[in-house]
C-alpha cells in the first residue's frame, strides 16, 4: 500500500483570553483560532510496528523520536482501539518548535487523522477525540484544523467561518516553553479572572459571511493575555511585535499562543509579501512566513 500523507497546519491564536485557573493547574481560555498555509508534512506507510523518522530543516529541534507527540498520540490510540493498524511515520519538520503555533499538536493531530484513515475510523470517533485531548490541550483543535472559538482548556470547539486573512508570521528562533508562560501569569489554582456574568455579556464574534474588515475590527478589540508574561520571559517578542507593527498596512500585530511567534494581518497578499521581505531583510536569522490564515 502507498503512503498516506497529510499536512499538519500551523495554528494561530487570533485572540487568547485567560478566564481563570482550574484546581488542577490548567487554565480555562477563550481563543479565536485560525489555521495557516504553512505546515509540517506527515506520511504513514502501513507496517506491523510503530516507527517514526523525522526529516526537514527543523528535525533536530524537536527532540527524540520516542518523546515526539506523533508517537504519543499513536501509542495512546493503540491503547484505545483494539488491533489498531500502525506503521512507519515520516515527519518533515518545517514549523519552528516551541513557538506558539502548535507544531507538535498539529503533528499529533495529523497522525490521528492518518491512523483514522488507515483503520476506517470516523474523524469524530469518540476514541480519537479522547486521545487528542490526552495528547495535549491544542490537539483537539488541530484535529479539525479549521477556524473556531476554543474554550475550556481547549476541548470545546465552536466552528467559525473566517474570511481568508492575508498575514505575516514571524518567529525569532528562540523557543518559549508554554508551561513557563502560563506559570508567569501567577494565578493560584482555582482562581477566576472572569466572572460567569462577564462571559455571558462578552460581545459575540462576527456572523457567518462577515468581511475581513469586520473581523479585524472585532479581533482588534481582543488581546492575547499571554503576551505580557511571555515578553517577561523572552523580551525579543517585543522586537518581533515592533517589527510587524512598523510594516506598511499592518492592521493588527499580536502574539500567537504562548509565543514567541507573532503575526500581523493585512488587507491583501501583496502587502503581506512586502512586509515579510522587509522583516526578513532586517532580520535574516528570523523565521518569516507570508501567507493566508483561514
Ligand atoms: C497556549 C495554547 O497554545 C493556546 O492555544 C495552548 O493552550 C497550549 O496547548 P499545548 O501546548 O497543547 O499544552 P499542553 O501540552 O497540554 O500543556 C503544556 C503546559 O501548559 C499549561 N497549560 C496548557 C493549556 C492550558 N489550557 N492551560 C495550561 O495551564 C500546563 O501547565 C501544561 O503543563
Ligand atoms: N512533533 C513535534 N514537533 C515539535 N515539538 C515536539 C514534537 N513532539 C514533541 N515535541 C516537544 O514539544 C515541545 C513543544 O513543541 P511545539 O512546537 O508543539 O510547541 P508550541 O508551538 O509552543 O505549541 P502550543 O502552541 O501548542 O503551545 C517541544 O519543546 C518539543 O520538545
Amino acid at each position: 500500500m502507498m503512503a498516506l500523507i497529510d499536512d499538519a497546519r500551523a495554528k494561530v491564536n487570533l485572540t487568547l483570553r485567560v478566564v481563570g485557573r482550574r484546581v488542577d493547574g490548567y487554565h480555562d481560555l477563550e481563543s479565536v483560532v485560525a489555521f495557516a498555509d504553512c505546515a509540517d508534512r506527515l506520511s504513514l506507510t502501513p507496517a506491523p510496528r510503530l516507527h517514526l523518522t523525522t526529516t526537514g530543516p527543523l528535525a533536530q529541534a524537536c527532540g527524540e523520536a520516542a518523546d515526539n507527540l506523533v508517537f504519543k498520540a499513536a501509542q495512546l490510540l493503540g491503547e484505545h482501539v483494539g488491533n489498531l493498524k500502525l506503521g512507519d511515520f515520516t515527519l518533515e519538520k518545517i514549523l519552528p518548535v516551541a513557538s506558539g503555533i502548535g507544531g507538535g499538536s498539529a503533528d499529533a493531530a495529523a497522525a490521528l487523522r492518518l491512523l483514522a484513515q488507515l483503520n476506517g475510523l470516523a474523524i469524530d470517533d469518540a476514541r480519537l477525540i479522547e486521545v487528542a485531548r490526552s495528547t495535549g490541550a491544542d490537539v483537539p483543535v488541530c484535529l479539525g484544523s479549521r477556524g473556531c472559538v476554543m474554550t475550556g482548556i481547549g476541548e470545546t470547539l465552536l466552528p467559525l467561518n473566517l474570511p481568508k486573512m492575508p498575514c505575516v508570521m514571524v518567529n525569532p528562533r528562540v523557543p518559549v516553553a508554554t508551561k513557563d508562560v502560563f506559570n508567569a501569569l501567577g494565578l493560584r489554582n482555582g482562581e477566576l479572572l472572569v466572572g460567569a456574568a462577564d462571559v455571558m455579556d462578552a460581545p459575540g464574534w462576527p456572523d457567518d459571511g462577515a468581511s475581513l474588515e469586520d473581523w479585524v475590527e472585532a479581533l482588534s478589540a481582543g488581546s492575547n493575555d499571554l503576551e505580557a508574561p511571555a515578553m517577561r520571559i523572552q523580551p525579543m517578542i517585543g522586537e518581533v511585535l515592533a517589527a510587524l507593527s512598523a510594516t506598511d498596512g499592518a492592521w493588527l500585530a499580536r502574539m500567537s499562543g504562548s509565543g514567541a511567534t507573532c503575526f500581523a494581518l493585512y488587507e491583501n497578499t501583496a502587502e503581506a509579501q512586502r512586509a515579510s521581505q522587509k522583516i526578513q531583510q532586517a532580520h535574516p536569522q528570523w523565521w518569516v512566513h507570508a501567507g493566508v490564515l483561514s
